[in-house]
């Protein structure tokens, strides 16, 4: 199946990770450093459309022409609680990046997202928004986020995640046209109980040790 608007990040030390993110025998504390870690491997591929303007500097020896990356601060949107475990290795390469967060579990029963807390900043009309979450299975959550985010007058939002299910994709492409999807792999389905096969289990509760 083909996406059009997807963008599998192929890179052997993201391929590497993933496996030990998914593996369920990693403990917690290596499984956040590793989520971290691919986030940030991601962050590079993501931002390689960023605005550079040409500035002039002063090094110790001469004058000289050099670069800067343009435009208003990047924010950061992580769907709590999963999209947490990501922001941090983001921001080690752009530290000056404003974050947002928008609250949604899905409700146990429906899987339908249940938005608890939405903030981000004011100024968001000519931001590049990057709304995140490692799991993209029904859609649902990321649907609503990106609904939310419109909502409130964000015009430029990239979705990331670390896996992906076609369901998802194909939904979230469906409800969302004009957001690229950013993920380290597409997966096979979605399971009876609506995780992600094989998938990597709840994100959520392995990072934050809940179940
Ligand atoms: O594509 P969907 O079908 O919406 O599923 C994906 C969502 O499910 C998980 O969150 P969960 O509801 O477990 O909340 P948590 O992140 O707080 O654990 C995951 O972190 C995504 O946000
Ligand atoms: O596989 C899945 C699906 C939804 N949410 C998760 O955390 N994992
Ligand atoms: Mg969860």
């Amino acid at each position: 199946m083909k996406f059009e608007n997807l963008v599998i990040i192929d890179h052997p030390l993201i391929k590497h990770k993933l496996t030990y993110v998914r593996d369920k025998n990693t403990p917690k504390k290596e499984f956040k450093e590793l989520v971290d870690e691919i986030a940030m491997l991601m962050a590079y591929e993501i931002t390689k459309d960023f605005p550079i303007e040409e500035v002039e500097i002063e090094t110790p020896v001469c004058k000289t022409k050099s670069w800067v990356v343009s435009g208003k601060k990047v924010v950061l949107v992580p769907i709590l609680r999963a999209g947490l475990g990501m922001v941090d290795g983001i921001l080690k390469l752009m530290p000056s990046a404003r974050v947002g967060h928008i609250g949604i579990y899905r409700d146990p029963k429906t899987v339908k997202p249940i938005t608890y807390y939405f903030k981000i900043p004011t100024d968001c009309e000519d931001r590049d928004f990057i709304l995140i979450d490692p799991m993209l299975a029904t859609g649902g959550s990321a649907i609503e986020a990106a609904r939310i985010l419109k909502e409130s007058g964000v015009r430029n939002i990239k979705f990331m995640c670390l896996i992906a299910a076609p369901e998802g994709v194909e939904a979230f492409t469906k409800a969302h046209p004009d957001i690229k999807i950013y993920t380290a792999a597409l997966d096979e389905r979605l399971n009876e109980k609506k995780y992600i096969v094989p998938g990597l289990g709840d994100a959520g509760d392995r990072l934050f040790g809940t179940k």
